[in-house]
């Protein structure tokens, strides 16, 4: 088990192997989802773009569930074409959205709009039946301490991160990127009933111990504003 500070009340599950951590994750994701279909009309379940996640989502759309009642989401997403390589919405389409989870109710963040700014209202329309709390948020975390696109480098930032800024989603442009992006707010993910953070290789544990020396600053490391009570680390080398 790595030697990591996590702060009290964040728990670490780590396997040797990508896919199996991906699979204790989607068991786990899967029994939160329908312990709350059991009580609730209907769950929501937000998930991350990226590369780390496709095992992830595979395994979790062999779960039997009683997915027209869940709303899927992204945690953010890059405003590209759908045909764009870099669209998470067409990552969440191929990988996730397929066998018994081909059932469930997806919420684009994006909008024809020529950019994220221009489509922000449509977009918060497109989310207006949207339940928050948000039920279950599956993160990724980048090596600049980036989550969701909460990234250091955005100017938007300290509007995106403001705990009352009660905006579901803001337009951002990292210059670290070559996308403009939009992302649900630190306010509206941070609220969630779960969270899990997905990891992914020797970098990423860095990257996490870094983030949780200086829990306070949550500018350089937006990552770290979710570092709290509840959240569960799933990592594999
Ligand atoms: O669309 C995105 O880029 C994300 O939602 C982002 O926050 C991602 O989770 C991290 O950048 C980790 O990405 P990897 O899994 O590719 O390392």
């Amino acid at each position: 088990m790595p030697d990591l500070p996590l702060p009290d009340g964040v728990s670490l599950h780590v396997d040797r192997s990508a896919e199996q951590i991906a699979r204790a994750l989607a068991a786990r994701v899967a029994a939160v989802l329908a312990r709350r279909l059991a009580h609730s009309a209907g769950a929501s379940l937000v998930v991350s773009g990226g590369a780390t996640p496709l095992p992830f989502f595979r395994a979790l759309s062999g779960h039997s569930l009683d997915w027209k009642r869940v709303t899927v989401l992204l945690a953010d997403e890059r405003w590209v074409p759908e045909d764009d390589a870099a669209s998470n919405t067409a990552l969440v389409k191929r990988h996730l959205l397929v066998g018994n989870a081909a059932e469930a109710r997806y919420l684009p963040l994006k909008v024809s709009a020529e950019t994220p700014d221009q489509g922000l209202k449509a977009v918060h329309e497109q989310l207006s039946e949207l339940v928050l709390p948000l039920d279950v948020v599956v993160l990724g975390m980048g090596n600049d301490g980036h989550t969701a696109s909460l990234f250091p480098d955005a100017s938007e930032l300290p509007s995106a991160m403001a705990p009352e800024n009660d905006a579901l989603v803001v337009a951002m442009s990292p210059a670290s990127q070559p996308n403009r992006r939009i992302t649900l707010t630190r306010s509206v993910l941070a609220r969630a009933r779960y969270t899990a953070l997905h990891l992914r290789g020797d970098d990423k544990l860095g990257t996490l111990r870094e983030a949780c020396s200086d829990l306070p600053n949550v500018f350089a490391m937006p990552v770290r504003a979710f570092l709290k009570p509840g959240l569960e680390v799933f990592w594999s080398p």
